[in-house]
């Protein structure tokens, strides 16, 4: 236990990987809202917007609107998808204090999400990443499907160090190490995040973890068992990558924080103000959220 960090930094992605796939028009009003009760509950990093085609990912249309309308919380980063250029330079306008490459360690996926190669996306990143330098944006780059692939399967652990040290060498500042697809379990998670640290220093490194194998929280504890000490999810455990056949939501951040509170482990987030949160935007998209701690503490709190 002495082992574990003492402090762990997550990073909420519900405003963009959890409603990016979502198939009914969430207003800018509603997203302003859950991003504005986000920063009041204490993150340091939520990731709020996506500036990608809206004719690939529709939803993410109103990612200029939402930036605009946000309350900025002092010392709270909020960061933005961008693919290429275009991306970029609205992201810049839109105020976004980090953008974030998003490549792959499968070809396959590399392909179905981002239309190019993995060296091609490695290519369209470079003017990204030196257009972030010199503006003074944080660079982060994520890594799909370090864990598994829906369309080729297993992904060697040397996919994964090559485009770790693809996005060390771009001058990324944090990488994530994504399960797109949640097929992970725990001695998996470990090899794939310590050949990552291989390439990366470790402290950088970030798990993002889906849920769909029910797999999630145990890959979280393994992850820290191993000295990771930052993780990606999603309030209420919404979403799923539209390029990931079957990929369901990110594990819920009521859930990460129940098990790191537990764990003595700090990460200055309350977890009461994130329940809310969780549930203001599941009466919003008409459905029970899918957080089990989220929903325990909002029945002990209703009986
Ligand atoms: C990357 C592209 C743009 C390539 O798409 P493309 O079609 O190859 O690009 P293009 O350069 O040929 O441009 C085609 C059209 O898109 C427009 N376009 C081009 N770029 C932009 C932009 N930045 N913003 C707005 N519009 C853009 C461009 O202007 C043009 O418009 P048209 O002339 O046809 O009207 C496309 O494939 C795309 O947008 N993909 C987005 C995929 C995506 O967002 N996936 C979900 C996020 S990743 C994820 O969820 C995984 C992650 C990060 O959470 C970690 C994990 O769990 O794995």
């Amino acid at each position: 236990m002495n082992n574990l960090p003492q402090h762990v930094k997550i990073v909420e992605v519900g405003p963009r990987d959890g409603l990016q796939n979502e198939k009914e028009a969430v207003s800018a009003r509603v997203k302003i809202e859950l991003v504005d009760r986000l920063s009041r509950a204490g993150f340091m990093n939520i990731e709020a917007a996506s500036f990608v085609s809206p004719k690939w990912v529709p939803q993410m249309a109103t990612s200029a609107e939402v930036m605009a309308g946000i309350e900025r919380r002092p010392g709270t980063l909020y960061s933005a998808l961008t693919p290429n250029m275009q991306g970029f330079e609205a992201a810049l306008a839109a105020g976004a204090g980090e953008v974030v490459i998003f490549g792959s360690a499968s070809e396959a996926f590399s392909h179905k999400n981002i239309n190019c190669s993995i060296a091609e996306s490695i290519a369209r990143f470079e003017p990204v990443a030196r257009a972030a330098r010199e503006h003074g944006l944080r660079l982060r780059g994520s890594v799909s499907c370090a864990f598994g692939c829906p369309y080729q399967g297993e992904v060697p652990l040397e996919a994964v160090a090559d485009v770790v040290g693809r996005m060390r060498d771009l001058g990324c500042d944090e990488i994530d190490i994504a399960d797109t697809i949640g097929v992970s379990t725990p001695r998996k998670t470990q090899a794939v995040m310590q050949t990552a640290a291989r390439a990366f220093a470790l402290e950088r490194i970030s798990g993002h973890f889906h849920d769909t194998y029910g797999q999630a929280l145990a890959n979280i504890y393994a992850s820290l068992e191993v000295g990771v000490a930052i993780f990606h999810s999603s309030v209420a455990g919404l979403g799923g990558c539209p390029y990931a056949r079957g990929a369901t939501g990110n594990v819920a951040t009521e859930d990460v924080l129940y098990l790191l509170d537990g764990l003595g482990i700090q990460t200055g987030v309350d977890l009461q103000q994130v329940v809310d949160a969780g549930a203001f935007i599941s009466a919003q998209l008409g459905r029970k959220g899918a957080s089990r701690v989220g929903n325990a503490l909002l029945a002990k709190h209703a009986g």
